[in-house]
């Protein structure tokens, strides 16, 4: 069995999905959750470990209520924060969101030197753009989940208007994650045929509408709180990807130093995950069109940055 750590900070519907997920699924050997609900935190670690002994896995589930009880951690997973409700946007949760975001980082980093630090929080870019920046981290440790999320929305919403397929759809979404997001059809495929052979434009442009509004559709049918089963999902692969060195490519949130012509704003683009992190950032051949959407994304995410830059 691995002897890793991961920590979660925030165990509401994501943090404690997710926890239910990798402790159950023997992931990690242990497991630390950190919350500021004391009680909630308990019962989270409490029933997380009682469904761990159902499964038969070795994880062990620790809650922590003392800052230095949340140490030596290999991965770190920030979902602290609140999330949005019907008719808001990932942007509005700005300010409180990132005074969470500083305060976590501020308290974490000093036990957990060696971690990489997975960004859930919203809105996204922006959040892991003020986890770097508090921490003076590298880039390669401090990387945001949402490439993987757009991009299995995208492929839901392909199976959906196909009626087949699943399991050998991979789709792809770069960019923020917000309204500008940029699913990327053309580097979509079904079982590596391209969409454009099996889907008319109208169906495509609808699926690209669909993807962009995956997390607010499920905002508004909730009515309380936003998704967690796929976001927990992704962050899993995420960890797994990190904790085993696997070297796999993901769309994710990272600081951009040239890349794609960008630097000092953080944008989801496919990269390597292994055991340090980011590994490599991946620069795909852009069309033009698709240079322009993503530009208009980065501006987004800049807008927030300059927001943060005059109020914080
Ligand atoms: O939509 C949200 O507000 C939460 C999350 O970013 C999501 O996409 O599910």
């Amino acid at each position: 069995m691995n002897k890793k750590t991961v920590g979660i900070v925030g165990v509401g519907n994501v943090g404690s999905t997710l926890a239910f997920t990798l402790a159950t699924k023997n992931i990690c050997s242990t497991l630390l959750l950190k919350d500021v609900r004391e009680n909630f935190v308990q019962a989270m670690a409490l029933d997380i470990s009682q469904a761990t002994n159902a499964s038969k896995s070795k994880t062990v589930t620790k809650a922590c209520l003392k800052d230095e009880e949340f140490k030596n951690c290999d991965v770190i997973v920030i979902t602290a924060g609140i999330a949005r409700r019907p008719g808001m946007s990932r942007d509005d949760l700005l300010l409180t969101n990132a005074k969470i975001m500083t305060s976590v980082i501020t308290q974490i980093i000093p036990n957990n030197p060696n971690a990489v630090i997975i960004v859930v929080s919203n809105p996204l870019d922006a959040m892991v753009y003020i986890a770097l920046k508090a921490s003076n981290w590298s880039r390669n440790k401090i990387i945001g989940m949402a490439g993987i999320l757009d991009s299995a929305r995208m492929a839901h919403f392909i199976f959906e208007k196909l009626g087949y397929g699943q399991g050998q759809i991979e789709a792809s979404v770069m960019g923020g994650h917000g309204d500008d997001m940029v699913p990327l059809a053309d580097f979509s495929t079904v079982a590596g045929v391209r969409l454009s052979e099996v889907l008319s434009k109208e169906d495509i442009d609808d699926i690209v509408y669909k993807t962009k509004n995956g997390g607010a559709q499920i905002v508004k049918l909730l009515e309380t709180g936003s998704a967690y089963y796929a976001p927990a999902y992704s962050t899993t692969l995420m960890i797994e990807a990190i904790l085993e060195d696997k070297k796999e490519i993901y769309p994710c949130a990272v600081m951009l130093d040239g890349e794609y012509s960008y630097e000092d704003i953080v944008s989801g683009v496919p990269v390597m995950l292994g055991a340090n992190g980011v590994e490599k950032i991946i620069e795909l051949n852009l069309k033009n069109e698709q240079k322009e959407q993503f530009s208009k994304s980065i501006a987004s995410v800049k807008e927030l940055i300059d927001i943060l830059k005059e109020k914080l």
